[in-house]
């Protein structure tokens, strides 16, 4: 295995044509050390899953050069696909079946002996604490026994690089948890490299040992959660309001005692050196100018901030504005 699991450079890629087109990744590059989960997060339409579409062979780059476990995903896609799995965010499983069947008939594609078949299966179930459930038709699972499922089918292969599209999206705070174990074992367990793409900023936070920000089809910033987020140097002061009057006073009124402020619908963010020791100020200016916030209260940076600081606007915001480079 050579010491980048994944490479990709200068990745360009625009669906549609004239008027319409739509520039998905504008330049995108990074690396990934072998053996870590490395988190490619942005908001919706960011360009993630177009990433690896063409990480897996499964779209072609207008430009741009990439490559998996040392081998060019463009000349040669056949070798490429059976050193990875890739785990899409539609269930791959067929729901009639039962889970020991559908990891069975899996193996087989991949070639596996009918015993070696039935074995690898075996381990995965084990693995994944789903053997007391293996002969019921997966269909009648919880969603995130089927998740697990969806992870186990990727890994029948032994592959040496785990493609994990939002895995997490649509279960429950419980299976949610679950599942960020699940992730975190896989690497440090088995040595794999997972590539795990999400737009929920938590997430990445959690499970990524490294980490790159897309926004609008490029790179924005890229580290460790830690050290992305010790770049800001400071921490934020997060004061609701009741009205768009009272926010336009507090953020004249905050200007001359906090650093960068951003707004967040009726949330007001002002960067600080030490949430603690600047509370008092912010409080006494917001007093003298006559606003009284609905709360107050200060945070560490969160990638949240990271995001904020490098994209030039609030996550949640660009998520929910889904969109390309036009
Ligand atoms: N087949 C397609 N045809 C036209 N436009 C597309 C196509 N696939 C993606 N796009 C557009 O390209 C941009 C990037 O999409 P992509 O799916 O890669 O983003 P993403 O970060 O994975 O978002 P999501 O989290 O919503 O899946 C978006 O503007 C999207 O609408």
């Amino acid at each position: 295995m050579p010491t980048h699991a994944i490479t990709a450079t200068g990745l360009v890629k625009t669906y549609g044509k004239g008027a319409k087109a739509v520039r998905a990744l504008a330049g995108l590059g990074f690396t990934v050390p072998a053996g870590i989960v490395f988190g490619l997060l942005g908001p919706n339409g960011a360009g993630k899953s177009t990433t690896v579409k063409i990480l897996t062979t499964l779209a072609a780059p207008d430009d741009g050069e990439a490559s998996v476990a040392g081998i060019d995903v463009r000349r040669e896609p056949g070798r490429v696909r059976r050193v990875i799995g890739s785990v899409s965010q539609k269930p791959a499983f067929d729901p009639v079946s039962t889970g020991r069947e559908n990891l069975v008939l899996q193996g087989h594609l991949h070639g596996l002996s009918a015993t070696a078949a039935r074995g690898r299966a075996k381990e995965l179930l084990d693995r994944f604490g789903l053997t007391d459930a293996a002969d019921r038709p997966a269909g009648k699972w919880s969603g995130g026994m089927q998740r697990k499922l969806d992870v186990a089918l990727g890994l029948v292969a032994r592959p040496s690089v785990l493609f994990l599209d939002e895995p997490t999206t649509g279960l429950d705070p419980e299976a949610r948890a679950d599942m960020w174990a699940e992730i975190a074992r896989l690497s440090g367990e088995d040595g794999l490299t997972v590539l795990l793409t999400t737009h929920y900023l938590e997430e990445a936070d959690k499970l990524a040992a490294r980490l790159v920000i897309v926004d609008r089809g490029q790179v924005v910033a890229t580290g460790s959660p830690e050290e992305l987020k010790n770049e800001l140097n400071g921490d934020s002061v997060h004061a609701e309001l009741s009205t768009v009057e009272d926010l336009s006073t507090a953020r004249r009124a905050l200007e001359p005692v906090a650093g960068e402020i951003s707004v967040d619908g009726l949330t007001l963010r002002a960067r600080v050196a030490t949430g603690a020791t600047a509370l008092p100020g912010v409080l006494a200016a917001l007093g003298r100018a006559g606003v009284e916030p609905v709360s107050i209260g200060t945070a560490r940076p969160s990638l949240d901030d990271v995001y904020l600081r490098h994209a030039g606007r609030d996550f949640r915001t660009a998520d929910s504005v889904a969109g390309g480079v036009r």
